[in-house]
């Protein structure tokens, strides 16, 4: 597929790129991201039984910016996906996203969800993006949330919504509380909502969102939710950093094709699932997807392992001079804390078929893929959401078995270090996060840690294990 020496790469779209035909639109995502390219994306177009009469559009909108929607919609959708394993790449040309939205287009959301064709709906919007309080309660305090419930709340007429009225909404739960009540309107039967975030207990967070909102515009909506709507569990893995400039050289000379839009990925993938889908959905499991009862014990292996190591690599790694995951994997100090944490986690992983021991292994592997550049830096972004999920649960279960959880501890230690000096975060919590960083000694620690976990922070040995910690680190 290279291109001939001395002539331009073709323009990538459904006229020059053979075999591309456009399916129905049926799979509506938030979140037109690089994960969204890598795995769902993916999966649909593995999903099909014959792939010159697809059966499953997709139709993503970004969460905030245009620009990838504008670029994926000269392409027609198309993009080229690089699997980098660690002898070389393999390019494909993904054709299952049949339209790119920009964030802000609403009344396109809003159409496909009253359709009774739309079967899914698929999130990937950071977990930051759900806005929820302590233990994924919905809160309407929040400010994001406060001002969306005044918006939808104000354009709220005789159980419906006056569109011009409500604009757009800025949280992603807000746009679908609206477009949940147009399909209430239109009678277009139930569809199933699929976080697909590193969220524990994506399901429930995803429903408390959605759900919590409606009932607080009005309980009538929120109880055609609860009864109409499915809130399906995901665990989802592959790590798909954000694409660096030098691809679209690379993707040029090797497809013959010039994309404004390529995503690199790693070979491995999976997708976990569990819950209904009431309007159907694509045969995910023909490219690998697995369908089960109960999900908890997946989630928390990928969760704790994987995203948690990632967490301790980003603030420790850093601080050690590190740039990406693979640098600081080489790093016999990073390496250990890695594996002491891993170690701690694995005490709490016990149920049947999760096979611990190959999971890290095969983690150590794709961590030291040197031809994938993940950085540190982007994985650190949202520390106060994130370490909720990946380093408390740990640290919780090893104080309650006796032990001081000294190597999740640690991942804390290096976030409140990580955070020294700095006046700018890329933390959907920015301000908080740094009026609590602002302070000094004990007192600092503990205000950092009452954003992740207000019980641990009001426990001095606590707060003494974190400060001891950040004192070995500095
Ligand atoms: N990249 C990975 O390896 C990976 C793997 C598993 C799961 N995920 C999940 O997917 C999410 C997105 O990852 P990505 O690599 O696609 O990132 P990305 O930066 O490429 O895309 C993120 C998308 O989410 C949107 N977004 C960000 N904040 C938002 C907000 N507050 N409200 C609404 N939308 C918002 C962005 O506009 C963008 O469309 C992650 O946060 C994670 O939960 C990522
Ligand atoms: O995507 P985030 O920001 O939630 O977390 C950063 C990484 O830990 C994450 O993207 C992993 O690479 C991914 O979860 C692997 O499947």
């Amino acid at each position: 597929m290279s291109t001939p020496a001395g002539q331009d790469p073709r323009p990538l779209n459904r006229r020059t790129f053979p075999s591309a035909p456009a399916a129905p639109p049926r799979l509506v995502h938030l979140g037109l991201g690089a994960f969204h390219r890598a795995h769902q994306l993916w999966y649909t177009q593995h999903a099909e039984a014959d792939p010159a009469h697809p059966e499953w559009g997709y139709v993503s909108f970004t969460g905030r910016s245009a620009t990838v929607a504008e670029q994926l919609t000269e392409q027609d959708g198309l993009y080229t996906l690089v699997e980098r394993g660690p002898e070389g790449d393999e390019h494909e040309v993904v054709t299952a996203l049949v339209e790119a939205r920009p964030a802000d287009d609403v009344g396109r959301l809003w159409e496909l969800l009253a359709a009774p064709g739309t079967a899914v709906v698929t999130l990937t919007v950071t977990e930051a993006a759900y806005q929820l309080g302590p233990h994924l309660a919905f809160d309407a305090q929040r400010p994001a949330v406060a001002a969306d419930l005044a918006l939808l709340r104000r354009a709220y007429r005789d159980g419906g919504f006056a569109l011009d009225a409500v604009g757009v909404p800025a949280t992603p739960a807000a746009k679908l509380v609206v477009g949940l009540a147009e399909r209430r309107r239109a009678g277009a039967g139930p569809l199933a909502v699929v976080s697909c975030d590193n969220l524990s207990a994506n399901a429930l967070a995803a429903r408390h969102a959605v759900q919590g909102l409606a009932a607080a515009v009005d309980p009538r909506l929120g109880g055609w939710i609860e009864r109409t709507v499915s809130f399906v569990a995901t665990s989802i893995d592959r790590i798909t950093p954000r694409t660096e400039d030098a691809v679209l050289g690379s993707v040029a000379r090797e497809t013959g094709y010039s994309d404004m839009v390529p995503v690199v990925t790693e070979p491995f993938s999976s997708w976990v699932l569990s819950g209904e889908f009431p309007a159907g959905r694509p045969a995910w499991e023909r490219a690998g997807a697995v369908f089960v009862d109960d999900i908890e014990a997946f989630e928390r292996r990928k969760l704790w392992l994987l995203n948690g190591a990632h967490s301790l690599m980003a603030y420790a790694g850093q601080l050690r001079g590190h740039a990406t995951v693979a640098e600081a994997l080489a790093d016999p100090v990073c390496r250990q804390w890695v594996e002491q944490f891993w170690d701690e986690a694995q005490q709490h992983l016990t149920a049947p078929g999760l096979d611990v021991p190959a999971y890290r292994a095969a983690l150590l592997e794709r961590f030291a893929n040197p031809r994938i550049a993940h950085h540190l830096a982007q994985i650190a972004a949202d520390g106060s959401a994130k370490l909720q999920m990946r380093a408390v649960p740990v640290l919780r279960a090893e104080r309650e078995a006796g032990r001081p959880g000294t190597a999740a501890a640690r991942m804390i230690a290096a976030w409140t270090v990580f955070l020294e000096g700095r006046t700018e975060l890329d933390d959907a919590a920015a301000d908080q996060v740094l009026a609590a960083a602002a302070g000094t000694g004990r007192a600092r620690v503990r205000a950092l840690l009452a954003l992740l976990d207000r019980e641990l922070a009001e426990r001095d040995d606590v707060v003494d294990l974190v400060a001891a910690l950040a004192a070995d680190l500095r």
